[in-house]
């Protein structure tokens, strides 16, 4: 059981809400970087730490950072079907959605004339780029580790021509005060975050399989076939979102999630063709989980 979670800090971060939201009384932990997080996870340090990440946003779609290092085999994340029951690898052990509600914020007396620079997480940033383009059309824009971190930046550096992206406990933590709220595209925007632990635990009831895989580049048709497998076996596919394998133009990683559990024989067997017909070494189980939502 895990006893602490590790989350994208400083305090004040979307990913602190998540944490106290998952597991009110764990003892949380505040770490810089994702990949950080993935590293405290994987070598168990402190003993019994579980981490909290943001994996997708309704407006901005998949986080890159969090994507990418699923894919870092320096910190495995997931494992194959054989090796499954007894992988101490890095799995999504749950998930959680949590409403982000961004607002802009800058030193107390700063008006928006003032400002120059705006500072905040890249997929804050996004969330919020047509806020941006109307109101900032001439300012830098800046990304930051976290959209607490960004706040935290301006009030220790005291900078009077900037401004963050983040949320309204951020700006009250870091005495800020607050310029303008409800910035994003859409009022209801929410954000999805996985938790991570190591080894699979599957959960009694309903399942989500979370899954990576390429396709094989000698065979035309690759995604479609495989896609296939999941509709031959009625297995209801519930995300799917691709990345670069930047090791090649044009050669792409999939994440898929399916409703149900390789314990299942039919989710097996259509995850065992899956895996026969990816590219070599590229299908992975990153996790078996419940539904949240
Ligand atoms: O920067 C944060 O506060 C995070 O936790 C990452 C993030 C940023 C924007 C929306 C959701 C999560």
């Amino acid at each position: 059981m895990a006893e602490l979670i590790a989350y994208l800090g400083p305090a004040g971060s979307y990913s602190e809400q998540a944490a106290v939201k998952y597991a009110p009384r764990l003892e949380k932990i505040q770490l810089e970087k994702i990949k950080d997080i993935m590293r405290s996870v994987s070598l168990g340090v402190p003993a019994g730490l579980c981490g909290i990440v943001p994996i997708e946003n309704m407006l901005a779609g998949g986080v890159d950072d969090t994507l990418d290092s699923f894919l870092n085999r320096r910190y495995p994340v997931g494992d194959t079907l054989d090796k499954l029951a007894e992988s101490k690898n890095i799995f999504i052990i749950s998930e959680i959605d949590v409403r982000v509600n961004h607002v802009l914020m800058a030193l107390p007396g700063v008006k928006d004339t003032d400002i120059r620079c705006i500072y905040s997480h890249a997929q804050a940033l996004a969330q919020c780029k047509d806020f941006l383009e109307e109101k900032f059309p001439q300012a830098e824009i800046f990304s930051a580790f976290s959209t607490s971190w960004a706040a935290q930046y301006i009030e220790e550096k005291k900078l009077l021509n900037f401004a963050a992206i983040g949320a309204k406990f951020a700006a009250r933590k870091y005495n800020l005060a607050v310029l303008h709220e409800d910035i994003a595209k859409q009022k209801n925007n929410v954000t999805r975050f996985v938790v991570l632990g190591k080894g699979i635990k599957y959960p009694p009831r309903d399942a989500i399989t979370s899954f990576v895989f390429s396709c094989r580049q000698d065979k035309p048709g690759g995604l479609h076939e495989i896609l296939g497998c999941l509709a031959r076996e009625k297995i209801n596919m519930t995300k799917i979102e691709s990345r670069p394998s930047k090791a090649a133009m044009g050669d792409y990683i999939f994440f898929i999630d399916i409703g149900g559990t390789p314990q299942n024989e039919k989710v097996y067997a259509a995850l065992r063709n899956i895996e026969k017909h990816s590219a070599p070494d590229s299908f992975r189980i990153l996790g078996v989980y419940q539904r949240r939502r």
